[in-house]
């Protein structure tokens, strides 16, 4: 069975839900950073500080491409995933692609809670940071086969359209 994979800016939900949906379809769920964070043993916000935005991508790249050989996963990505062709490349060869979308409000509001994002650092500047990343990335973000807006909806709302996308396109083979 084909992995199921999140992409979508920072912030739309990717590993809330991503660890959601694996446990009601009872599919091991990864999530990219995680992998990145365990394989280094530094958190994303040190690898970031110790090697830099260049480093944590290549890591990225190799991760994803380790992750696309699964089978029957929930993968959640990290929000830059879709800069590399490479990466969508790997992704979809053996994968549904999802993205999950919100406002620039929303954003704002679920990425202020943890501050574990070095691209939005700079508090004063965030919304402007997050219009200019979101405007860069916009178009990637379609390269999916199915896409969804999270905000004003919650958890279960985002989990229930996804199962029905699911179901509709025959990607679980009539499980629940
Ligand atoms: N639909 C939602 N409704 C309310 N809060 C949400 C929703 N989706 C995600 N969140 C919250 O927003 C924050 C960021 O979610 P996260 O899963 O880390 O996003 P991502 O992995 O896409 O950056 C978390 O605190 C999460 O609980
Ligand atoms: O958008 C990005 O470039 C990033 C998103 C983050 O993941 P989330 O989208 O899960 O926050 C994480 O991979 C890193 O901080 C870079
Ligand atoms: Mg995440």
């Amino acid at each position: 069975m084909k992995n199921i994979v999140l992409i979508g800016f920072m912030g739309t939900g990717k590993t809330t839900v991503g660890r959601l949906l694996a446990n009601r379809l009872g599919r091991p769920f990864f999530d990219s950073d995680k992998k990145i964070e365990y394989e280094n043993n530094l958190s994303i916000r040190e690898i970031f500080e110790v090697y830099g935005e260049l480093y944590f991508r290549q890591q990225e790249k190799m991760i994803i491409a380790k992750l696309s050989r699964y089978n029957n996963a929930v993968i959640a990505t990290g929000g830059g995933v879709v800069l590399s062709f490479e990466n969508m490349n790997n992704l979809k060869r053996n994968g549904v692609i999802i993205t999950l979308t919100a406002s620039v409000e929303t954003i704002l509001e679920r990425t202020s809670r943890r501050n574990t994002r070095p691209l939005l650092d700079d508090f004063d500047q965030r919304e402007k940071i997050v219009n200019k990343l979101l405007k860069e990335r916009a178009e990637l973000y379609y390269n999916a086969d199915y896409s969804i807006n999270t905000s004003s909806k919650s958890l279960q709302q985002v989990i229930n359209e996804i199962m029905f996308f699911l179901r509709q396109g025959g990607y679980l083979r009539g499980k629940r």
